[in-house]
């Protein structure tokens, strides 16, 4: 149940401190921009309309790794999505970014440098030790109220995420109140009919964690990607081990099998498998095998096949609710992407509640045409979205509830 306070029961025309999730692929050195953008800026056009003077902190990449750069790129997207002009200042809470968060006025937005090149920012402490920080104690008094819209982040104990809340009155933002809702309704709403889960992706632990916590949620799993072939090895088809030098299924078997076993057990009825799958043959083009007549796994398969995207499909109809959390095949290439985008579309043809999450998988809907209101909610969180999907509370949502 929501227990925060929202934008809703914030006087307008204050000063605003707002963590906003902008964390983005970086190529070459730039930044891409993305959905988050999109999202993101509605928090903030909203806050400008309103009259608030708004300092936005936000963190890119990780120390170490080339997507570890400056947000000065970030501040320019965010303006062409506001279409409004926001200002960067190449500090977190030095004596520059004090001066220019003095000098906002009304309706200004002023980005301030990637919060994780600040020294208290990231190793996971407390809330209590995050509150105590030079940053945090700096930048508090400069502000009359702290935002944070970052639930995509929201399960890392970070300064910028849960030490504010600690010593400030924190609200809400709308992209953490949507994410909120739309990622907890599979635990807390109840729905009248069929509940159906699609999951998928390269990580089996993901999937058998989910799949351990909503058992009783959810009626039907479908399944496809690098885990659904685990599963189909372990109903005893000879798929889901590495062939060649890939280095993709026998080292999950291991970890996981006595799992998905036991799994695959005592959830018969819940679980459908793949009745087929896709491979490259060796024209280079896409090839189709039903699992029943594979002998000896001698290719890769990439997809689910066209007869799965076939059962699949009607069950999706059927539902009242449907949650997505990974793809189906290796959708990144049109020749894979049956799959995952077969059943997206059986998604987005129905009235059904869906969720679609998952960073890679979520890309899938605009790299096949298909339009994001076609969904209850596309989720813009991955790490988060997981955790919320196994029950798990994320400390940045926790510290809001107070
Ligand atoms: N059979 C397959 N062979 C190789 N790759 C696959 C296969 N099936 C799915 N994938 C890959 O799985 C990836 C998605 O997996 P992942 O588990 O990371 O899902 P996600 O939940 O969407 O993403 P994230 O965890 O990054 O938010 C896709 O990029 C896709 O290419
Ligand atoms: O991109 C994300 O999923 C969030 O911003 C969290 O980023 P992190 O995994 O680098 O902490």
């Amino acid at each position: 149940m929501m227990t925060f306070q929202t934008l809703d029961d914030l006087d307008d025309g204050q000063r605003v401190l707002v963590r906003l999730d902008l964390n983005s692929p970086v190529e070459d050195g730039t930044v891409q921009d993305n959905r988050r953008f999109d999202r993101h800026a509605e928090t903030i056009s909203e806050l400008v309309d309103r009259g608030f003077e708004i300092a936005v902190l936000a963190h890119q990449g990780r120390p170490g790794r080339n997507d570890f750069v400056s947000l000065s790129q970030h501040a320019d997207i965010l303006a062409e999505h506001i279409d409004h002009d926001v200002d960067f200042v190449d500090e977190t809470y030095g004596p520059q970014a004090i001066h220019d968060i003095a000098d906002l006025d009304s309706g200004d937005v002023l980005v301030l440098e990637n919060t994780r090149m600040c020294d208290d920012e990231l190793p996971e402490e407390d809330p209590e030790v995050k509150s105590q920080t030079e940053f945090v104690q700096t930048l508090k008094d400069e502000f009359d109220a702290y935002i944070n819209d970052a639930y995509s982040a929201a399960h890392r104990s970070h300064a910028s995420l849960v030490g504010f809340p600690l010593v400030m009155d924190a609200y809400a933002g709308r992209v953490m109140e949507t994410e909120y809702e739309a990622n907890t309704a599979i635990a807390e709403k109840e729905f009248d009919g069929q509940v159906t889960m699609v999951v998928g992706g390269t990580k089996a632990t993901d999937v058998i964690d989910v799949m351990t916590h909503l058992d009783e949620k959810v009626d039907d799993f479908l399944l496809g990607g690098i885990a659904g072939e685990l599963f189909l090895r372990a109903a005893g088809y000879p798929v889901g081990y590495d062939i060649d030098d890939a280095n993709l299924y026998d080292e999950q078997w291991e970890q996981n099998s006595e799992k998905i076993e036991s799994m695959l057990e005592d959830h018969r009825d819940q679980i459908t498998l793949a009745v087929d799958l896709a491979y490259e043959d060796d024209d280079g083009d896409r090839a189709e095998q039903a699992v029943d007549d594979i002998e000896e796994k001698t290719v890769s398969y990439l997809d689910v096949g066209s007869e799965t995207v076939m059962e699949y499909s009607p069950i999706i109809r059927d539902s009242e609710a449907v949650f997505v959390k990974g793809a189906l095949g290796m959708f990144e290439d049109e020749r894979f992407s049956v799959g995952t985008a077969g059943v997206l579309e059986a998604i987005a043809d129905t009235d059904c509640f869906s969720v679609v999450g998952g960073g890679d998988t979520s890309r899938a809907i605009e790299m096949y045409g298909m339009e994001e209101d076609e969904f209850g909610h596309v989720s813009i969180a991955g790490g988060a979205y997981i955790r919320a999907l196994t029950g798990a509370q994320l400390v940045g949502v926790e510290v809001l509830q107070r």
